[in-house]
């Protein structure tokens, strides 16, 4: 865990509803203690309540429901140390509640569906996540929560995606250009289940110069464009995990894959090729996957990813408090 500093470094975590985002969120607890942690959840900024939605027809995922003057200025608030008065958008009443004081704590995470929309908000932004989860992947993941756990039908959960899809385009989705780091989630390459689910091709998109973050890379950095078949005995034949060169929206760009589904116990194997963890010990990635393998993703290079992502931002944190430390003894 890393201690308590003066510094308030805020963090962008954003993406489509049902993209994995809470699920990162939790696994950042085993990061960072929880005193060190805020996280905001942008639907608290919809300006326009559920019933205003439905009778404009425009939709949460219109800049024009949600108020981005207040986000600007309360995200600039907390990071200049002050504290705010923070709206609540109210899921299960879809009403706007009174607001609710936010001190700011050293890491403030603003996750939600625009947090880099606005340009105010975006610089303000010390490290940016976008989890880009394609329309195979969302549809089997939205259908296994919504129909298992919200009683709803195929269809239902078919309309709300395709319902929310030409806004999703407009505004959502443009938004991942502006991210250091993007966590594509894709089908497979490799054959399907038996059971016909797919599997889950996980890319980690990194640009390069983001400040104080060394990208992790396979093997040799020299290598630049490399793939690797482990061939577990327990884990799917075809696991392939690649590293490579990239454009991303014009910038240089790097990139790590994991295509197919690993038994949690070979992850240590799959960390030990990595380079640039910023792990404090080694064999911490891997620990990380072992200790929650209840959660989604922890057989799939969406778990490892989180988990690698987590590090990074950990290790940015500790760069920019000592940055904070440094500068405060001049
Ligand atoms: N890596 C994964 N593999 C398989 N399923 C996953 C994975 N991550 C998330 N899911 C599924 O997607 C659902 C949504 O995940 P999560 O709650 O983390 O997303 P979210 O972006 O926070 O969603 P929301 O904004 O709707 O709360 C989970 O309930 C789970 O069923
Ligand atoms: O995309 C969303 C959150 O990520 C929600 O659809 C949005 O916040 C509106 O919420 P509700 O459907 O509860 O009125």
């Amino acid at each position: 865990m890393v201690s308590k500093a003066d510094r308030v470094v805020l963090i962008g975590v954003g993406g489509d509803s049902g993209c994995g985002k809470s699920t990162f969120l939790r696994r950042l607890k085993d990061l960072f203690s929880k005193e060190l942690v805020t996280v905001i959840c942008l639907d608290d900024y919809h300006s326009l309540d559920r019933k205003q939605r439905k009778e404009t027809g425009i939709t949460a995922l219109d800049p024009r429901a949600n108020n981005f003057d207040l986000m600007a200025e309360q995200a600039a608030a907390l990071k200049s140390g002050q504290s705010i008065q923070k709206p609540i958008y109210n899921h299960e009443t879809g009403k706007i509640d009174p607001p609710e004081r936010i001190d700011p704590t050293p890491i403030v995470i603003l996750e939600g569906l625009h947090p880099f929309y606005d340009k105010r908000v975006r610089d303000l932004l010390d490290f940016k996540v976008y989890f880009d989860l394609s329309d195979p992947i969302k549809i089997q993941w939205k259908i296994q929560r919504d129909m298992a756990e919200r009683g709803h039908s195929y269809d239902d959960v078919i309309r709300a995606i395709e319902s929310r899809r030409p806004d999703f385009s407009a505004y959502i989705d443009p938004q991942k250009q502006h991210a250091d780091v993007v966590l594509q989630i894709l089908p497979s390459e490799l054959p399907e289940k038996k059971d016909g689910t797919k599997k889950i091709k996980a890319a980690m998109v990194q640009v390069e110069g983001i400040p104080n973050y060394d990208p992790p890379y396979l093997f040799d950095r020299a290598i630049s464009d490399v793939c690797w078949k482990p061939n577990f005995p327990n884990s799917d034949p075809e696991l392939t995990f690649c590293y490579g060169t990239t454009d991303y929206f014009g910038r240089p760009a790097s990139y790590l894959s994991i295509d197919g589904e690993f038994a949690p116990d070979d992850s240590p194997e799959l960390e030990q090729k990595l380079r640039n963890t910023s792990e404090t010990r080694f064999g911490e990635l891997a620990s990380l996957i072992l200790k929650h393998t209840d959660y989604p993703g922890s057989r799939d290079g969406t778990g490892f990813f989180q988990v690698l992502i987590g590090l990074k931002f950990r290790s940015i944190y500790e760069a920019l408090i000592a940055q904070s430390l440094a500068a405060a003894k001049v």
